[in-house]
Parts: structure tokens; C-alpha cells; sequence
């Protein structure tokens, strides 16, 4: 069973909450606090203003307090996963559990309270007068009946949204893994027969909600610690559950089970027999998700069944039917809309969307945090998995558009473009310096050529290229053998891919002419020049850019840096006057750096630092950045004077005699170019006004070791090493490079391409 080396011991996960800081969350102001200053503006007498605004008009809470991007995370824990009612200060664990994926997840701020009553009325009572201070209310692990009474109260006093997740969370999730499961089953939802066991909260609401989906009521029966739920029961029943009783002979579970399409367990461990999954009908869906021990276990089904679809609750098997798929993300989108409360076609917006990005071909990123899985929508894929960073855009924006077409927004978002963009970057602070290229590219698209085009990587690259409407992917490759892939993938319904094949193509006299003319003073014969052409696809697709049948090309997936650049400059030169160089840029929420060289000058002289920074300026400039350049070294302005810094000193004078249009300066520390305040204080003549974000390194070895350490530790994201100054626009990435980062290469072509 794939995942099982990500079991936990108990040992391992209470040594993780008491380890260091205790538990898993605290609070971080996100305001200055390091002066008298700063404290009178954010405490008093400062922080009156404030008070008095919101006195007179209260929606303006949302712009002068955090209360917007607050959810409360609410429990008594009376139904504690599937651990029973264990109180409510031992559900603290799951309740800043929950509050952590709020913010790890959706970027918003959650907060635990653990109400101690199991009173109904004292425990709304305490949660009515907590609206002002939260955006939200998320209902967590509240037993059923309970939870109905005090969900639907609360949702009729309080003005904010109040989402009970043990049922809608469970029900959204469920549903879009229900929805996938059917149709890879084959079956039509008005002729499967489900069985849930368990008629608590998590139950109920899934069995509403797939009946709402189209599930005949009559197909579904519950059952509960005293057997099946039917018509006419009497022991152990609520009106919850009378109403989904149905008419049947069945009264125990192992009767329900027998010849049933769908088993969903929302129970207690251990519920489910090897002999009640063998009684069911061919092909069963069986979503066992007691947590965090379901009703029965994938390999106890494997036993048994060996063609079933299988979901769980927990992270370590395939298809993870979980409600952290939702709350974050339904939240995120309720509040960006200040929806007054989350209803029905916001909860099934959000569903069709899950079942809908579990279609999609799924990013490398995510197949990395999967242990390599390779994720593709099948049996063991019937739902996005929690790592994957699309449902941050896709959910919430489904969520909100449904909040505003249903006419609960109370601050509808005008630019669902903007806001999509914005979303993304909640989480990934490169797609802010990005951005504003991939923008360009879609207003004037460029044709790409992927050189290594038989590669799975590149063909996921393309696809997503074309999808994204930066322009026309071409791939160097076999015909067929691109077919073949994309059949493999499950990717064959899509529209074919533009190939070109550099064995047969009709080009090849003329590109073989071409290259003849570069290199036949290099000691290369006509048939060498069209054996390259032929068999070497770098050149190929360096001489289809070279001759204007395409704008721009990438490569590097199967060769080194080296060999690549190597048959790329057979065809293409330097720009005259230019260097090629390696320009890495590392995005971090707080800003953006770009280092050079990372990639070609082992030792650059002064004269070649020179021309790195003016070329690296440029590009810093072209991607919406204005340059501050630094040289770097290991000492500032002459201290100490030692040799090995006096080509970068001499760097900094001749680029001085160039009078360049950008602020630059040197020779300097890192520390220094990168700490404004330091700088100031420590070297006042420096004329940058700001912190660097152009570092010249004054040799490869200190570039490439000094990117991936920022990289390693800084946190942010590594885009690059991009290649500068070739006459034609190229890109080689890292051997290692996913489908993603060659995407952002084409496009980081074809934006080159484009400003040229
Ligand atoms: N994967 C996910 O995302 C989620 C999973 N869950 C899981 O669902 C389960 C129920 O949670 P929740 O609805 O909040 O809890 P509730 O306390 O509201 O409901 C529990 C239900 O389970 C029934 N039950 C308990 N033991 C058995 C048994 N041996 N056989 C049949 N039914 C039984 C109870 O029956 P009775 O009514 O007779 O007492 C009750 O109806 C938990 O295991 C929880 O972890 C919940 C939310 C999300
Ligand atoms: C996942 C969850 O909320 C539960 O098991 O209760
Ligand atoms: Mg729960």
C-alpha cells in the first residue's frame, strides 16, 4: 500500500507537540512594535482613532482590525474525531490542528476556544457574543444531536458566516470523491445503493447532501450503533435520523451491506467485517473515514476485494476524503466576499470544483510531497490531495462566485482575475514578481519549442503552456511516441500538441544550410552540420528559433547545463556587445533578489562584472523591479584591503565611467547590501537608496553556493538560473527541473522574446 512509511508512532507525535514551544501555533503581530513610536501608533493614544471609526460606522472593523481574516475554531469536544466525547480542554490538539491548516492552507488567521459545557443553550450563549471578534465560526467535533441545534441557532443570531465542518466540510469533500468514484465505477447515481454507517453529524449531512447530488433517498440507509435506521424504529432515534429512515428488512449493518454500490463509514474504528466488504456489489466504493482509525482498513479491503475504490480519512493511504480540502478554502472565499453566511450553492460550488481539479493533469510539486507518487486520476486518485497548490486559487474562487451569484456577498469582488492572482500569492510569494510576465506573455503569445519533447515533463509543460494561454508549445519529438505518453497519462481526449519531428522534418536541408554556414570555418563538413540537425535536438530546435519558425526555446531536462549550451551555441551567438550569463532570481514574501553569474564565468574579470550587472539590471527591470545593484565580496569599501576583492573594486569604478542609469555600489558584505538600516548606519556615502536586490558575485563558485544557501534557508522560492544575453531567447533549466519549472522558463522565453 502506497504511503506506508509515513506512519506515525505516538511516541513521534507527542514528542512533536511538546517539543520546543509547546503545542503548534502562536501569534504574530504584523505591525511594527520596535519603537516608542510605533507603540503610540498602535496603542494609545494612537490606536483610539481606530475605536472611534469602527464606533461610528462598524463595517470599517474589517479595514482597522484583523476580525476579517479571523475564523474561530469552536468546540466542547464532545465528538472528538472518532474518539468519543473526551471534553473539551483534550480536543485542544485537534482545534489548533484545525487552526494551523486555516492558516497553513488558506492564509487565514484561525483561533481555537474550547468551550467547557455540554449544555446546548450555555454553549450558544457563549459563542453569540463572540462575533465581533472573528470574520468567521468554524463548529468543530460537536456530537450530533447537538451540533444540529446549535449550528442552525447560531447561524439565525450571529451576522457572520457559522459552518458546522464535521458535516458540511465532510459532506463537500465526500461528495466530490463520491462523484469521481461513480463515474470511474461506471454507475449511474440513480441506480447505486449506498450505506453510511454512523447518524451523527458527519452522516447526516453527507446523506443530505448526496441526495441533493441526485442519490434517490430511498437508496441510502443509515445505520447506527443499534443497526439500521428504518421506518418505524423507535430506540436510539432523533428527528435527524427519522428523517432519512427508510422502508427495509435490513437491520444490521452486515444485511445493509449486502449487494450495496457504496459503503461511506463516518462512525468509529473497526465498524466494518471482511465478510460485510465481500457481500458487496462488484466494483465497490468503500470511503472508510472514522478518524484516525477508519471503519476498515485498505488492506483489509485488499484482502478481500481487489476491485474496490477505497478512500480514508488519514494522509498516509491513497485518497484522502478529509475536510481539510474545505474549510480553509471555503472560509478563504467567504471572507474575501464577507459572505453574511455559507449556503447550499456555495458548499456545491466548492464540491464540483474538488471533483473537477481531480480530472486535471496534477503539478510534479505535488507528486514530490507524495513521496513520488505519481498522481493521476484513477482508483487510487479520486480527489486533490492537500499539498496541491491549486485549490488555493480554484476553491476559493469557486466559493466567492457562488456567494455573489446567490446574493450573500456582502463586498463582491469586481475582478475575479485580480482575485485569482491574489490568492495564489497568499501562498507562493513568486507569483507577485512573476506575475507581471506571465500577464505580458498572455497579451502577446509566443511559440515555445520544448527541444526535449519526448520527455513526460515536457509534454505536462506544454500542455500547461497552451492552457494557460501564453502561446503555441512545439515539441521535438516522434509523432506517435507523443501520442503513446499522452495516452499513458490519460491525457488523450486533449487537443493534439503541434509536433515536430527532427528526423523527417522538410526543414532540414535548410537548417543543415544554416548551420553549415556557421560552422564549415569550425572544422564541420555539410553531413556533419545534417547529422546534427537530424539527430540532436538542442540544434534542431535552435535552428527553428534561429530561423524565425520559432520564438523561443527550452531545454535542459536530459543534459547538463553544460553539454546543452554547448549545442545551443553551435546555432545561436551572444548578443554583440553581450555576455551570456546565469541570472537566478529568489522570491521571498519580502522581496525579490537577482544574483548573477550562477551559471557560465567562472572567475569574471572586472570588465565581464560589468557587463553581468548592467545586462542583469536590465532584466531585474524588464520583470518590474527597480535595480539596486551591489557587488559583493567578503569586504566593504576597502576593509579589509585585500587582493582577492580588487577586481570587484575596480568593477565598481569602470561601471562608474559607464554612468549607468541605475543606482549601484561596492565592493560590500551581503549582510550589508541587504540590510538597508546596517548600511546606512555603518556607510552613509553608499549611494543605493534601499536594500540591494541585485547582488554581482564576484566569482561562480560564491554565486551558485550563495543562491542555493538564501534558497535553503531563506524560505522563498529559486526561479533560474535564467540565460542572458543570447541573440535568440533560450532557456536551460536544471536536469532536476518539474513540469512547472519548465513552464516558467517558456514563459520567461517567450517574455524575452517579446521585449527584444
Ligand atoms: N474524514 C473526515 O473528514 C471526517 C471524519 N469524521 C469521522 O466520522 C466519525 C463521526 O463523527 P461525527 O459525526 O462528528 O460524530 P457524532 O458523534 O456526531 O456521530 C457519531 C455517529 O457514529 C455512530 N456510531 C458510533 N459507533 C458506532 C458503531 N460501532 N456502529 C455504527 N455507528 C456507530 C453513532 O451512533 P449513535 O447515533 O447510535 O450514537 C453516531 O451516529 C468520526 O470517526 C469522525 O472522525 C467526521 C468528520 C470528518
Ligand atoms: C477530520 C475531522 O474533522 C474529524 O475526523 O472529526
Ligand atoms: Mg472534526
Amino acid at each position: 500500500m502506497a504511503g506506508t512509511d509515513t506512519r506515525v508512532t505516538d511516541e513521534e507525535a507527542l514528542l512533536l507537540h511538546s517539543s520546543g514551544r509547546p503545542g503548534k501555533l502562536e501569534v504574530t503581530p504584523t505591525k511594527p512594535m520596535g519603537t516608542q513610536r510605533d507603540l503610540s501608533l498602535a496603542y494609545s493614544p494612537g490606536v483610539a482613532a481606530p475605536c472611534l471609526r469602527i464606533h461610528q460606522d462598524p463595517s470599517t472593523a474589517y479595514d482597522y482590525t484583523a476580525k476579517g481574516n479571523i475564523v474561530a475554531v469552536i468546540s466542547n469536544g464532545t465528538a472528538v474525531l472518532g474518539l468519543g466525547d473526551l471534553g473539551a480542554l483534550a480536543s485542544k490538539p485537534v482545534m489548533e490542528g484545525k487552526a494551523v491548516l486555516f492558516k497553513r492552507f488558506a492564509d487565514v488567521d484561525g483561533l481555537d476556544l474550547e468551550v467547557d459545557t455540554r449544555d446546548v443553550d450555555e454553549f450558544i450563549n457563549c459563542v453569540r457574543f463572540l462575533g465581533p471578534s472573528f470574520g468567521g465560526i468554524n463548529l468543530e467535533d460537536i456530537k450530533a444531536p447537538d451540533c444540529f441545534i446549535i449550528e442552525q441557532r447560531l447561524r439565525e443570531i450571529m451576522d457572520i458566516p457559522v459552518f458546522h465542518d464535521d458535516q458540511h466540510g465532510t459532506a463537500i469533500i465526500a461528495a466530490a470523491g463520491l462523484f469521481n468514484a461513480l463515474e470511474l465505477t461506471g454507475r449511474d447515481i440513480q441506480q447505486s445503493k449506498m450505506v453510511i454507517n454512523g447518524a451523527g453529524a458527519a452522516a447526516i449531512a453527507c446523506a443530505e447532501l448526496f441526495k441533493a447530488m441526485g442519490f434517490p433517498p430511498a437508496n441510502i440507509t443509515l445505520c447506527d450503533t443499534k443497526g439500521v435506521v428504518w421506518k418505524g424504529r423507535t430506540e436510539g432515534m432523533n428527528q435527524w435520523k427519522s428523517a432519512h429512515a427508510v422502508h427495509t428488512d435490513a437491520r444490521t449493518l452486515a444485511d445493509a451491506m449486502k449487494g450495496a454500490d457504496v459503503f461511506v463509514g463516518l462512525s468509529v474504528k473497526g465498524a466494518v467485517t471482511p465478510d460485510m466488504v465481500r457481500s458487496m456489489a462488484a466494483n465497490p466504493i468503500i470511503f472508510a473515514l472514522a478518524n484516525p482509525d477508519p471503519e476498515v482498513t485498505p488492506e483489509q479491503v485488499r484482502e478481500v476485494r481487489g476491485d474496490a475504490i477505497v478512500a480514508t480519512g488519514r494522509s498516509d493511504y491513497p485518497n484522502q476524503v478529509n475536510n481539510v480540502l474545505g474549510f480553509p478554502y471555503i472560509f478563504r472565499g467567504a471572507l474575501d466576499v464577507r459572505a453574511s453566511t455559507i449556503n447550499d450553492a456555495m458548499k456545491i460550488a466548492a464540491a464540483k470544483a474538488l471533483a473537477a481539479l481531480a480530472r486535471e493533469d496534477v503539478p510534479d510539486e505535488v507528486d514530490a510531497a507524495y513521496a513520488g507518487r505519481r498522481l493521476r486520476y484513477g482508483p487510487e486518485y479520486i480527489i486533490p490531495v492537500p499539498f496541491d497548490p491549486r485549490l488555493i486559487v480554484t476553491i476559493p474562487a469557486a466559493v466567492a462566485q457562488a456567494a455573489m451569484d446567490s446574493g450573500v456577498a456582502r463586498k463582491p469582488i469586481v475582478d475575479m482575475d485580480a482575485y485569482r492572482r491574489s490568492l495564489r500569492l497568499r501562498l507562493d510569494p513568486t507569483s507577485d514578481s512573476l506575475q507581471l510576465i506571465f500577464e505580458k506573455v498572455k497579451a502577446a503569445p509566443k511559440r515555445v519549442v520544448f527541444a526535449e519533447g519526448e520527455e513526460e515533463r515536457a509534454i505536462r509543460a506544454a500542455i500547461a503552456y497552451r492552457a494557460a494561454g501564453f502561446g503555441t508549445p512545439i515539441l521535438v519529438a516522434r509523432e506517435e511516441v507523443v501520442r503513446e505518453r499522452m495516452e499513458a497519462m490519460g491525457l488523450a481526449n486533449l487537443e493534439p500538441l503541434e509536433v515536430w519531428n527532427a528526423r523527417l522534418s522538410r526543414h532540414n536541408e535548410r537548417y543543415g544550410q544554416f548551420l553549415y554556414q556557421r560552422l564549415q570555418r569550425r572544422g564541420h563538413l555539410f553531413r556533419d552540420c545534417q547529422r546534427m540537425v537530424n539527430q540532436n535536438r538542442n540544434v534542431f530546435a535552435a535552428c527553428m528559433v534561429a530561423s524565425g519558425d520559432a520564438d523561443a526555446m527550452v531545454t535542459g531536462l536530459t543534459r547538463s547545463f553544460s553539454v546543452s549550451f554547448e549545442d545551443i551555441e553551435r546555432v545561436i551567438d551572444p548578443t554583440p556587445g553581450h555576455l551570456v550569463f546565469g541570472l537566478s532570481v529568489l522570491a521571498t514574501r519580502a522581496r525579490t533578489v537577482f544574483i548573477a553569474d550562477t551559471t557560465v564565468h567562472e572567475r569574471p574579470t572586472s570588465e565581464q562584472l560589468v557587463d553581468i550587472a548592467i545586462q542583469a539590471a536590465r532584466t531585474a527591470r524588464q520583470m518590474g523591479h527597480e535595480p539596486r545593484v551591489a557587488f559583493l565580496s567578503f569586504s566593504n569599501f576597502g576593509q579589509p584591503m585585500r587582493d582577492r576583492a580588487a577586481h570587484v573594486r575596480d568593477a565598481v569604478a569602470l561601471l562608474g565611467a559607464r554612468n549607468p542609469d541605475f543606482e549601484f555600489d561596492g565592493e560590500m558584505s551581503a549582510d550589508v547590501a541587504l540590510d538597508h538600516e546596517l548600511m546606512k548606519r555603518l556607510y552613509p556615502f553608499c549611494r543605493l537608496s534601499g536594500p540591494a536586490n541585485v547582488l554581482i558575485m564576484p566569482a561562480l563558485h560564491a554565486a551558485n553556493i550563495g543562491a542555493k544557501l538564501l534558497q535553503k534557508f531563506g524560505g522563498g522560492t529559486l526561479v533560474g538560473p535564467l540565460l542572458i544575453g543570447t541573440d535568440k531567447p533560450v532557456q536551460v533549466v536544471q536536469m532536476g527541473a518539474t513540469a512547472n519549472d519548465l513552464v516558467t522558463a517558456a514563459v520567461m522565453a517567450a517574455h524575452d522574446a517579446m521585449v527584444r
